[in-house]
This record gives C-alpha cells, structure tokens and sequence, in this order.
C-alpha cells in the first residue's frame, strides 16, 4: 500500500460516513467496519480521524482482530505530519438538550410555595 496521507489530511475522514484511524503508522479506512465492530462503534467514532494505535492495543484485540484490520488499510501515515486535535462525529445518543431537571426543579418550588399557603391557612383556621 503505497498511500502516504499527513495527520491533517487523515482527520478530514472524522464522520459517520466516511471514517479513517490510524494504528501504528498504517491509515485504516474502518467505515464498513463501524457497525460490525464487536466493541461497539462509539468507541471508534470516538478515534475517528486520529491515531488509535495505544487504545487499539491496550484492548488486547485476537489476532482476528488484526487481520480484520489488515484488509481495511490504505496507505500510511507522512512519517513528517504531526498528530492533531480532531473534532470527533456527533452521534444520535449525544447532543440531545434535556430541560427536565430545571423544569422539576421549579416543580418542587411550586410544591412549596403551595404547601405554606395551606399550611398558614389550616395554622389561621384552627
Ligand atoms: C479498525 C480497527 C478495529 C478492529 C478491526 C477491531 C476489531 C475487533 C474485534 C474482531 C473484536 C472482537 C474481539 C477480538 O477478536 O479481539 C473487537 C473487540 C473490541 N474492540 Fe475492537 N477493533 C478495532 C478498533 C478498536 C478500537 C480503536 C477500540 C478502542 C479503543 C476497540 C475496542 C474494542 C473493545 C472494547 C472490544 C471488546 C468487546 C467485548 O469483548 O465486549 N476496538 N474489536
């Protein structure tokens, strides 16, 4: 495999439809792989774009493993770029906004205020 990609160029391959990882110096292209991926695909959407090679190590992957990952390379790294930061892929179980502990929050104080109207009432009544 003769592809030489940079750190940049690689991190632009960070999405769901379109994901590379490296992994000791060698460009993965793991798109195909995602959502057959025993370990889950969040772990490697969250790698998506950068070096995996420690993470990928530190599981123990089978010698399995490593032949699955064989056939989905495509070049290797520029031995001159650098690592960079990259943004990984927003997926469907991040990002959602909840507003239900400020909302009960204003519940219990509504509670409250409540409770000490009918308690001064029954407190004047008796
Ligand atoms: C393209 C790269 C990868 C390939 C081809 C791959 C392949 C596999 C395979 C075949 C297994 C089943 C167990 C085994 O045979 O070892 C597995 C399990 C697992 N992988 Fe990956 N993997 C990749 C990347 C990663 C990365 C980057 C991580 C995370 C840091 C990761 C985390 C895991 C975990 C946690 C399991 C264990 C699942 C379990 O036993 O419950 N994998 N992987």
């Amino acid at each position: 495999m003769s592809n030489v990609y940079t750190y940049q160029q690689i991190a632009e391959h960070n999405s769901v439809e379109d994901i590379w990882i490296v992994v000791d110096g060698k460009v993965y292209d793991v798109t195909k792989f995602l959502d057959e991926h025993p370990g889950g695909d969040e772990i490697i959407l969250d790698l998506a774009g950068q070096d995996a090679s420690e993470p990928f190590r530190d599981i123990g992957h089978s010698e399995e493993a490593l032949k699955v990952l064989n056939g989905l390379c495509v070049g290797r790294v520029d031995i001159n770029s650098k690592p960079i930061e990259v943004e990984t892929p927003e997926t469907s179980t991040q990002g959602s906004h909840t507003t239900g502990g400020e909302g009960s929050g204003k519940l219990v104080i509504a509670c409250a205020i409540v409770f000490f109207i009918v308690a001064y009432y029954f407190a004047n009544n008796l």
